[in-house]
């Protein structure tokens, strides 16, 4: 091992993912951590601190401290990320270089914050990387030409529409549609259909065993248990893949004229570029199956689903921090006047 193990970190809505330079992704665990309400005390954290979602008792709540793209309680993000830096550290005594990878809502306060709490788990030196720059540097393409790539970055909480060329960003476009929408639609979808409450977790597996954006030949079916809303018992249901795309359509197409509203605002070379590459797509949201397909149909530009598509913002994390160099122009530090 090297003097320094340089670390790389996605802080995502869903989940958090760590790399550590010469070791790949060292740690992925859930944005999620269990408390103590009587007296604050963190009690777990990450997959521990999950599998307490929607099973505690009064006095302990587990949270989601990133939602919607945004840090929305701050003190326990920063907590959950010490908490991570100190794991995937293990018994490292070097203190490390660490580039954070922040959800592109959050604000110049936030990101300040990001570096403190980092500095304060062992940093040596913090870096921050905006999204879309990193997902693209994890799919492989390369910035530093001046291209168009377009890159759609669709995690838990945003999905991040973004143009690059020359190693920055010339035109993009978040909104806080992503994965999590998707399972919040087919909730909402099954209760009035059905007339059946099923948990967001329900809703996940369904969504990852049989959702679907655009009509597959084949159709597939599973068994979901939830509450019958009249009788208020358990009732178990069979829900189909036409179900879930019509439960996902309308928040498949916003994020469909997500794209196609970026591609009107790219300049023509660069759409040019674009239309010839295609468009990559990274992050766990793009995984949905046939949401490639729909957003071709919508565009008219061919779409590629990213090779390790969930990993692919931690690794281009990785990789920017171990070419701090070359990618220096996208990298936020503490030493950056406005702060
Ligand atoms: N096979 C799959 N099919 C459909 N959706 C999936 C699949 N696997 C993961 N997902 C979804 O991907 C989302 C999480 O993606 P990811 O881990 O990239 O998010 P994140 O980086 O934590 O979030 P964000 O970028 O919004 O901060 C979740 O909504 C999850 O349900």
């Amino acid at each position: 091992m090297g003097f320094r193990s340089d670390m790389g970190i996605d802080l995502g809505t869903a989940s958090v993912l760590v790399y550590i330079r010469g070791k790949e992704i060292v740690l992925q665990e859930p944005s999620v951590v269990a408390i103590d309400r009587n007296n604050n005390k963190i009690l777990a954290v990450g997959e521990e601190a999950r599998m307490m979602l929607g099973r505690t008792p009064g006095n302990i709540v587990a949270i989601r401290p990133l939602r919607d793209g945004v840090i929305s309680d701050f003190d326990i993000t920063e907590k959950m990320l010490k908490y991570f830096i100190k794991k995937a550290l293990g018994s490292v005594v070097f203190k490390p270089r660490v580039i954070v990878c922040v959800p592109s809502g959050v604000t110049e306060v936030e990101k300040r914050a990001v570096i403190d709490a980092c500095n304060q788990a062992g940093a040596h030196k913090t870096y921050l990387i905006e999204e879309p720059v990193a997902a693209a540097i994890g799919a492989g393409i390369d910035l530093s030409k001046p291209q168009g790539s377009m890159i759609i970055d669709m995690g838990g909480g945003t999905t991040d529409v973004a143009v690059l060329s020359l190693g920055g960003i010339v035109v993009s476009k978040s909104i806080k549609i992503a994965g999590d929408k998707f399972d919040e639609a087919i909730v909402r979808y099954i209760r009035k259909k059905y007339n059946v409450m099923i948990g967001l977790r329900s809703a996940e597996e369904l969504k990852i065993q049989i959702g679907a954006a655009f009509p597959e030949e084949e159709e597939k079916f599973v068994e979901v248990r939830g509450r019958n809303l009249v009788t208020g018992l358990p009732k178990n249901l069979t829900i189909s893949s036409t179900d879930m795309l019509e439960a996902l359509e309308e928040t498949v197409m916003a994020i469909a004229d997500a794209v196609h509203s970026v591609l009107e605002r790219t300049p023509p070379e660069l759409a040019a570029d674009i239309s010839e590459k295609g468009i990559i797509m990274t992050g766990g949201g793009c995984l949905l199956q046939g949401l490639h397909k729909l957003i071709a149909k919508r565009t008219g530009v061919p779409v590629y689903i990213a090779d390790e598509a969930i990993s692919c913002v931690a690794l281009g994390t990785g990789k920017a921090l171990e070419n701090i160099d070359v990618y220096s122009s996208s990298l936020i530090t503490d030493e950056r006047k406005r702060y």
